[in-house]
């Protein structure tokens, strides 16, 4: 088949202070084709892209456009060059309309005699999101006022809206359900059969496969390789990233026989939870020693359930009682009681994404560190669980911003190993996490069951909920919808029939 070049990379460079992020990459990319973009955490991949939408300014090397020389000063301007890009986190603007996060920089169309039209930008806007099959999101809205998910698929719609020439999807499918990555795909199918190139980041080698026309890999910084999708399969592509074969135990191994096998007492009792408008009078109970499942729908209510399990939803009703009959309504009381809870939404809900390392990890240990806390015991205990976690950075005194995504998600894993919880509410915990980190977290996992500890998981990721769970509940519609036992037999089907 022949293919026509659509970008070229040359020698693209980029270090940042001592760390040398991208290293002489040359790169091309053709028209009609879904290009994916893979490495471990830390390997270039978002530094890379950001170099060609204008997020960071080139280091050294260049971009050519169908034959155009391009160097974006910023997004906006990437976006008139005809690049694009969904990022990892939240790409919206708080404090904005719908409408207006969607024109961004591209307002000038509305201008009527030096005078903004609002309404027919609003017109057009409610116009797009129907053309996306997102009717429900109104264009007047304050972004505020939706969730995640519903700020992602507005970011989708303002980055493809246009038909952008090049469109980077940075790990977004992790932030997103199965509809909304359903829907995250399909515009990637459309833009590649406009004969545009998608550049696809992403962790998840079965979407990798599943998506891609051809696949490039980084490692450290330095471009390995590139292979057609047809040539190889997820092993061949993990050996490519890792530079050696890795041993498949991703999952647990064991089967418990739970009829004979005692379960641990419960250390939480979670009785009439509701939260208006997302839980509906949930009950159950999460023992030490087991690892619980929530899986569902993304809007099903699982997300705001580990909120409000940790005391950090507003309007919850019901309670949320521990072994030692102390009840969690707020989050100082989950974190005193060793409740430690990760969100879905790391750069938010999770991070001090200004502060340091250091102050991320340490933060809620501080108080059981003692009166007299030298910078050097901070400093140490951080760098401990950094190490743990392997986190790529150059010191534990670099701040969060600077991190890749994955290694920060893995900051929010170090800092509640650090505080050796006893109870773990983990939402998405795996987000955007490489294969080689995702097998120690795992075992990691399995490790504090055995120590009995009190686990539950909050998944979109069914065979995540499958390989590593004792228990799941399915929910649906604010509700549990259904209980099952870990078996070998059990299998992604069982789930998703309660799921819908
Ligand atoms: N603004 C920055 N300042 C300092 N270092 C940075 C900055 N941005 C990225 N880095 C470093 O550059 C390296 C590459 O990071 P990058 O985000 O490109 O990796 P990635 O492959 O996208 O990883 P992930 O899969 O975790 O998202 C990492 O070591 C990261 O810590």
């Amino acid at each position: 088949m022949d293919r026509k070049l659509l970008l070229h990379a040359e020698n693209i460079d980029k270090k940042f202070g001592p760390t040398h992020a991208v290293k002489e990459v040359s790169l091309d990319f053709y028209e009609g084709e879904i290009h994916a973009l893979i490495g471990e955490n830390g390997s270039g991949k978002s530094t890379f892209t950001n170099m060609l939408t204008g997020i960071l300014p080139i280091g050294s090397g260049t971009f050519t456009l169908e034959g155009e020389q391009v160097a974006p000063k910023n997004q906006v301007d990437a976006n008139l060059r005809g690049i694009a890009i969904v990022v990892q986190e939240t790409g919206t603007l708080s404090g904005l309309t719908v409408a207006e996060n969607l024109f961004l920089g591209n307002e000038d169309q509305f201008m009527r005699h030096g005078l903004k039209d609002t309404s027919a930008m609003n017109r057009k806007a409610q116009e797009l999101l129907g053309s996306y099959g997102l009717d429900y999101i109104k264009a007047t809205s304050a972004i505020d006022r939706y969730d995640f998910e519903d700020r992602k698929l507005v970011e989708i719609v303002r980055s493809t809206w246009f038909d952008p020439k090049v469109l980077v999807v940075d790990e977004t499918t992790t932030a997103l359900s199965q509809k909304g990555r359903d829907k995250l795909f399909e515009v990637m199918r459309h833009q590649r059969d406009l004969g545009h190139c998608v550049i696809f980041i992403s962790h998840d080698m079965g979407e990798v496969l599943a998506m891609s026309d051809r696949i490039s890999i980084l490692r450290d910084g330095d471009y390995i390789t590139t292979v057609e999708r047809s040539e190889v399969d997820e092993e061949k592509l993990k050996t490519l990233m890792v530079g050696r074969q890795m041993d498949d135990h991703y999952y647990r191994t064991d089967y418990p026989d739970y009829t004979t096998e005692p379960i641990g007492e419960v250390a939480v009792f979670v009785q009439n939870v509701s939260v208006p408008g997302h839980l509906d009078d949930v009950s159950l109970d999460l023992h030490k020693g087991e690892i619980l499942g929530i899986g569902g729908l993304s809007e099903c209510g699982m997300h705001e359930l580990g909120k409000a399990i940790f005391g950090a939803s507003y309007d919850r009703a019901g309670t949320v009682t521990l072994a030692n009959r102390v009840e969690v309504n707020d989050i100082n009381t989950a974190i005193d009681h060793s409740m430690a809870y990760t969100s879905r939404d790391r750069d938010n809900e999770s991070l001090l994404i200004n502060d340091t390392i250091e102050d991320n990890i340490t933060l809620p240990s501080m108080r059981d560190m003692g009166m007299v806390l030298s910078d050097k015991k901070l400093r140490s205990f951080a760098q401990k669980y950094a190490d743990v976690m392997s986190i790529k950075m150059v010191g534990v005194d670099q701040t969060v911003s600077a991190l890749s995504g994955g290694n920060k998600q893995k900051v929010v894993l170090a800092r509640w190993l650090g505080k050796q919880s006893d109870i773990l509410i983990l939402d998405s915990p795996t987000r955007g996490i490489d294969i080689k980190v995702k097998a120690a977290i795992y075992s990691l996992l399995e490790e504090m069951r055995n120590q009995d500890k009190a686990i539950l998981i909050i998944s979109e990721e069914i065979m995540e909920l499958i390989g590593m769970c004792d228990r799941i509940y399915v929910m649906k519609d604010g509700k549990l919808n259904g209980q099952l036992f870990r078996s070998p037999e059990l299998c992604e089907q069982d789930l998703i029939s309660k799921m819908v």
